[in-house]
């Protein structure tokens, strides 16, 4: 049964069994503009609750094809495993593919990166901003499911910024760190240094390695 929200609608929440855990599966549309998102949902919660959370935006190379120039699709997987391990979570996988610059422009990025460009250097090239995205629509989906605290899987602190603006509680970060691979190398380290992704270990933090 299709449920309406004020930007957005909810869609048929089905099982979904993957190689990494059983979950529930929620498609979401947005009004304006017809693209859609989804939920993975692992448990049940209530609104007390504080929900282990991904928001992650879309990869076609990467969540996809396993491109090595990223670490997306492994930072998907990895979220997938902890919420399998934990019991219960949510990713919320949103259609924000190349931070929002779309597939097409992406690719024009790749191509001026192949060129010597850094990735946010490729994008401003480009005319857009180092990250397009928003995360109204996320904390939108989640207020659906009914999910208002997280403990948030991410390196990203424009992420809890975001979510936090839209009135969404972040309690915790839990840092996703992938092992670079030559490929990757230099794109997450332009992401640690100048796009202030905390991708070293703090005191305290659990670390997720995936090996
Ligand atoms: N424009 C552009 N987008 C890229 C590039 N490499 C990856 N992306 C996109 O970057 C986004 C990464 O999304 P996430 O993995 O959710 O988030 P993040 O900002 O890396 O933060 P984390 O939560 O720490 O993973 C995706 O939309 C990718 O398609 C690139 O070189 N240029
Ligand atoms: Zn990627």
């Amino acid at each position: 049964m299709t449920k309406t929200y004020t930007n957005i609608l909810q869609g048929e929440r089905v099982q979904l069994p993957t190689k990494y855990g059983h979950f529930e599966i929620v498609p979401f549309q947005e009004k304006a503009t017809g693209i859609e998102h989804m939920a993975l949902i692992k448990g049940n919660f209530t609104a007390k609750d504080t929900v282990l959370t991904r928001i992650h935006s879309s990869c076609a190379t990467g969540d996809l094809f396993g491109s090595l120039k990223c670490d997306c699709g492994e930072q998907l997987n990895e979220a997938m495993k902890i919420i399998e391990n934990n019991g219960s979570g949510v990713i919320v996988y949103l259609q924000q593919e190349g931070r929002g610059i779309g597939l097409m422009n992406k690719m024009k990025a790749y191509k001026l990166q192949e060129l010597g460009m850094d990735t946010i250097e490729a994008n401003i090239e480009l005319g857009f901003a180092e990250d397009e995205r928003d995360y109204k629509i996320g904390a939108e989906i989640l207020s659906a499911l009914g999910v208002s605290k997280l403990n948030l899987l991410t390196n990203n602190p424009d992420k809890i910024i975001g979510l936090e603006q839209h009135g969404i509680e972040i309690i915790k970060r839990i840092p996703l760190i992938i092992k670079s691979n030559p490929f990757n190398k230099f794109y997450l380290d332009t992401k640690e240094n100048h796009m202030g992704h905390q991708l070293k270990e703090e005191k305290g933090e659990t670390q997720h390695y995936d090996n």
